[in-house]
This record gives C-alpha cells, sequence and structure tokens, in this order.
C-alpha cells in the first residue's frame, strides 16, 4: 500500500524553482529518477507507519518515495540551507509526518531525535526474530560515508543512538567500491578492515546497484545501496575499538604474511614474542595474508589481543607511527587499559541443543 502525496512539482521542475545547483564540496549528486528511489525505499522495507530518519534528503527524490510508502514519521538531517526550502515544501504537502533538522550528520546523535516521542514504534528486543518498525536511510555524499557508517556501526555494537530500540535496519548508497568492500567474502581483493567492521557486528547485503548515468550530474563511479541487519549477537565478543585496532593494522600490509601488520601493534622490543603468541594461540599460520582469514579468526585473534592489551598496560594505547610512544609512559595514562566490553542480556540458545557455531553463519 502506499501513501499518496497531494501533487507536487516534478523534481527536475523543483531544481529549477529553487535553483539548486549541486555543490561539489558536498558531494551533491541527485537521484531524479523516482523509480530508483522508489527501488531504495522498497529495499529498506518501508512499510506503513514505519517511522524514518533519512540522512542527506537533498532535493528530495528518497524523501518522496519514503513518504509514498507511507511512512508515520519521517525526519531528514540536512547540512545545505539551500534545501531547507523545498523541503518545507515537501514538509506541507506530508501532512505533519515529515520533520527537517537542519543540521550536520556527522555531529546528529540521531537516536536523540525520537527520545521523547510517546508515538514512537516499540522497540523490539535484540534477540526477537522482528525487527523495530525503524530504519535509517540515506543516499549519501561519498566524502561522509565512510566516517558515518563507521559510527554507526560502532553505536551499533554498544545499542546505543537508534539501536537502544533494537535493531534497526540501515539503507544507505556508498560508491561501489565500498559497497563491495562492505559485503566482501573471505579471500576476495575487496576483503578490508571496512569487511570486518560491519560483518561482524550486522549482515551487509548489496540489494542493488546505480549506474553513475542515474545520477545528476554524473559521478565518476557507479553506485552500491546496501542494507545492513544488526545481527542479534556479534560474531566477535570484545569492544568495537580494539577489533578496529586490530583489523586496521592486520589489514595495513595487505599482500604481505599477517604477521607483518600484526608487529604493528607492538613496541619493538615486544613485537615478536607477542605477535608470535598470539598467532600461536589462534592457531594461525603466520605466512597467510589478512584476507584469507575468516571472521572466527578474527573472533579469536581480537580476544587474543584485548587479553594483551590487559595484561600490558598502554598497549591499547601505542601507536607505532608515533616515535615518542613509550609503553611505560602509556601506562600511566587514565585509558591504559581498553574500554570494557558492554554487557547485554545473555542470548537465548539458537538450535535445539543449545549449541551454535560460527560456521553457521555463512560468511567465515
Ligand atoms: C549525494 S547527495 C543526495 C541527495 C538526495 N538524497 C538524492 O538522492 O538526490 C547528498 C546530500 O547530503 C547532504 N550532505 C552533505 N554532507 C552532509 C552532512 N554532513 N550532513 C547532512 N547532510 C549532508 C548534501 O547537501 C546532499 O543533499
Amino acid at each position: 500500500m502506499t501513501s499518496r502525496l497531494p501533487p507536487l512539482p516534478a523534481l527536475r521542475d523543483f531544481i529549477h524553482m529553487y535553483r539548486l545547483r549541486a555543490k561539489k564540496i558536498l558531494s551533491q549528486n541527485y537521484l531524479m529518477d523516482m523509480n530508483i528511489t522508489r527501488k531504495i525505499a522498497k529495499h529498506a522495507k518501508v512499510a506503513q507507519n514505519d517511522w524514518v530518519i533519512e540522512i542527506g534528503p537533498g532535493p528530495g527524490g528518497i524523501t518522496r518515495a519514503i513518504l509514498e510508502a507511507g511512512a508515520a514519521r519521517l525526519d531528514v538531517v540536512e547540512i545545505d540551507n539551500r534545501f531547507i526550502p523545498p523541503l518545507q515544501h515537501l514538509a506541507e504537502a506530508a501532512d505533519s509526518r515529515m520533520h527537517i533538522h537542519h543540521q550536520d550528520a556527522l555531529r546528529t546523535e540521531i537516536g536523540d531525535i525520537w527520545k521523547h516521542e510517546p508515538a514512537r514504534p516499540s522497540s523490539i528486543n535484540w534477540h526477537d526474530s522482528r525487527l523495530p518498525a525503524m530504519h535509517v536511510i540515506g543516499n549519501l555524499p561519498f566524502n561522509i560515508a565512510s566516517p558515518l557508517i563507521i559510527k554507526y556501526l560502532r553505536d551499533m555494537s554498544y545499542r546505543r543512538g537508534v539501536w537502544q530500540y533494537g535493531r534497526v535496519p540501515l539503507t544507505l548508497t556508498f560508491q561501489l567500491e565500498v559497497a563491495k568492500r562492505l559485503c566482501s567474502p573471505i579471500a576476495c581483493d575487496t576483503r578490508s578492515r571496512i569487511s570486518i567492521m560491519a560483518q561482524y557486528v550486522a549482515e551487509p547485503k548489496m540489494v542493488f546497484q546505480i549506474s553513475g548515468s542515474c545520477f545528476v550530474p554524473r559521478p565518476q563511479v557507479d553506485v552500491g545501496v546496501v542494507r545492513f541487519e544488526p545481527r542479534k549477537t556479534p560474531l566477535i565478543n570484545v569492544p568495537f575499538e580494539v577489533l578496529e585496532k586490530l583489523c586496521r593494522q592486520v589489514f595495513h600490509y595487505r599482500q604481505k604474511f599477517v604477521k607483518k601488520g600484526l608487529k604493528t601493534l607492538y613496541p619493538e622490543e615486544l613485537e615478536d614474542v607477542l605477535a608470535d603468541e598470539l598467532l600461536k594461540k589462534c592457531r594461525i599460520d603466520p605466512t597467510t595474508t589478512s584476507i584469507r582469514l575468516g571472521i572466527e579468526q578474527f573472533a579469536d585473534l581480537a580476544q587474543g589481543y584485548y587479553e594483551q592489551c590487559e595484561r600490558h598496560p598502554g598497549l591499547f594505547l601505542y601507536d607505532y607511527t608515533n616515535k615518542q610512544h613509550v609503553l611505560e609512559q602509556l601506562a600511566l595514562e587514565p585509558n591504559a587499559l581498553p574500554p570494557r566490553m558492554p554487557q547485554f542480556e545473555t542470548p537465548p540458545p539458537e538450535t535445539e541443543d543449545g549449541k551454535w557455531n560460527l560456521r553457521d553463519f555463512n560468511i567465515i
């Protein structure tokens, strides 16, 4: 079922009416084809009465599609003041369903937007198979897509922001190369830090691709639309920041033996001992490469590295590019130990015999 909007000027006319020339500095590439914007809303699974936050609505192509799909409430976050009048035009047509936030998405705590809204859809327990009737959607500017997805994955891992309400799905666009990395399976050239960070806490799926020629102005690259469904239980049990640091160093030398990247986690005097200890404990061949490591091996590495950081205060703060870094001094810093793992309620057993295995997830 769709919700009709009263007659509005066509998107193209909107652009002319409000003189909306794309600004390169804000990576503005508009989607003018309503068939594509409706396809995004459909793949995001927006249903009648759902609540949605849209990042970077611009002239409002996806915004219209979300309203047409029947969203009961739509909050849009847009940084460029030139879009506010056309968005207000749309909001008036949407019969108080739409709310505009003229601000920077990178500085916006999207979880706060609905905090004091009593009519908000019910929260749903993370272990429930159902998802809350809420969505985050955006055709993101390429220049903020990466920091924003990292922020959202971190919030998801801590079940904060909109994820305090349950496993709210995210549907975002990325340049195709980044979309492929997010969804990359093991042993592919596209496998990278972001593949692990996205896949341990969510199930990212590239739902369709959009040719660059569908955007105005046309970007140099094609685009992938990725839908992230948060996992009931993350596949790796260490704080987000610890995994992020481990992955950054492990993927530092993609073509080299994994040990070379791992060594950059430690000060020179400890690098061989601690890298060997970790590899041995995780039963990982030191001559393998990072792209050949499965999520299960990352889970072991992350757990082992976390324990090392607890045993050697200051290690978590160590940065091999900073020549001033000395472990004894870092150990005196207030945050010398890694962050604590957030405590969530124990998940119910996944199978009849109460056991579950990472191999049940087909991404290893
Ligand atoms: C690629 S355009 C997409 C516009 C529209 N969603 C569409 O599909 O046609 C990205 C939009 O994000 C906005 N934007 C850029 N940086 C932003 C930020 N930090 N916070 C919020 N919006 C931002 C731009 O002004 C622009 O409207």
